[in-house]
């Protein structure tokens, strides 16, 4: 028998079981957090004291001043809420599956993700409008490699400069005229509520997002069976099988994260179209991938499309 962390075991419906979920502390991040508890309340028609929110402060969020690129990457806002998952101090673990690295320390697994809602970027611009309304020379903020390489693809007139800090903070940043427009995933102001602040949603065509972006991921001890059983009402397969390419994509491309990559898996009924960029940090150079396959090959569909436009890429630029 495994070692279970509910104090109850999930077959008695009568007794509610302790879990704790653990998250970063951001209001995104807790809103996420909630979002995962009430599907599971939902799911089990527990009462809500079953599930506990335990907020843990990560390294990402103490570092405001540099791009994430620099400082070691994404998994800074993972590695702290990781330790807590393998120490049992919580049960499950709640991150934004953009931010998550393609390989996770041994003993921890993603069970699944919430249905995955809006994926696109959009721009939030002091004077309103799209990108093309941008004047010559703009200053747009981002701490994104990704974003800044497609926005300079668009607009290479644009000056792009650093823009750390959470949502709200770069709003603030905007609102202080530090800069006159920035970038943000749509689904993050959908989630603060704010979503009237885009002045314009950038397409998929043009601008393709982060691998995982939109998608709430909830990631558990490998082997702690009854916890996972619990999960299993609660998560959703489609999300699952875009994410499950799109995740294999980016680990065969195995880029630094000083790669701007991107890749969108969308499933459409049994099909799944993926398509799948990398481009130089300039905007300059760009390679597409695009691969449609079967949703019981999803696996395979990320892995072939991932080695395809790794062997398209010249050297250099991805890894190192
Ligand atoms: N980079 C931080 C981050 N991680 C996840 C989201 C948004 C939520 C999501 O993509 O699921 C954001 C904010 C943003 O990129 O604007």
């Amino acid at each position: 028998m495994t070692q279970s962390s509910p104090s109850s075991a999930p077959s008695d419906p009568s007794a509610s079981p302790k879990l704790r979920l653990g998250t970063r502390g951001s209001i995104l991040a807790l809103w996420q957090a909630e979002a995962v508890r009430d599907a599971l309340l939902k799911a089990h028609g527990w009462e809500p004291e079953a599930i506990e929110i335990v907020t843990i402060r990560t390294t990402g969020d103490a570092l405001t001043d540099r791009a994430l690129s620099e400082a070691g990457g994404k998994g800074l806002f993972i590695k702290e809420i990781e330790e807590a998952l393998l120490d049992r101090r919580i049960d499950l673990a709640v991150h934004s599956a953009k931010d998550m690295e393609t390989r996770l320390p041994d003993g921890l697994h993603i069970v699944g993700y919430l249905p995955r809602g809006e994926v696109r970027d959009c721009l939030v611009s002091r004077d309103g409008g799209g990108l093309d309304d941008l004047p010559q020379g703009a200053k747009v903020g981002t701490a994104s490699l990704r974003r800044a390489a497609q926005l300079r693809r668009l607009r290479p007139d644009l000056e792009i400069g650093l823009m750390r800090g959470n949502v709200q903070t770069r709003l603030g940043k905007l609102e202080r005229g530090e800069f006159d427009a920035t970038l943000l995933a749509l689904t993050g102001l959908e989630r603060l509520g704010i979503a009237d602040k885009a002045s314009a949603i950038l397409g998929t065509d043009d601008f393709l997002p982060a691998v995982g972006q939109g998608a709430i991921a909830i990631e558990s001890r490998f082997g702690d069976i009854e916890v996972d059983a619990l999960l299993v009402k609660a998560v959703c397969p489609v999300t699952g099988l875009a994410l499950r390419v799109e995740r294999a994509f980016l680990g065969e491309m195995d880029g630094s994260c000083r790669t701007p990559i991107a890749g969108l898996a969308e499933v459409d009924g049994e099909e799944i179209h993926f398509r799948g960029v990398v481009l130089s940090p300039d905007g300059e150079q760009y390679y597409e991938i695009v691969r449609h396959g079967p949703v019981n090959r999803a696996l395979e569909l990320g892995i072939a499309a991932g080695r395809e436009l790794r062997a398209m890429v010249p050297p250099g630029l991805i890894g190192g």
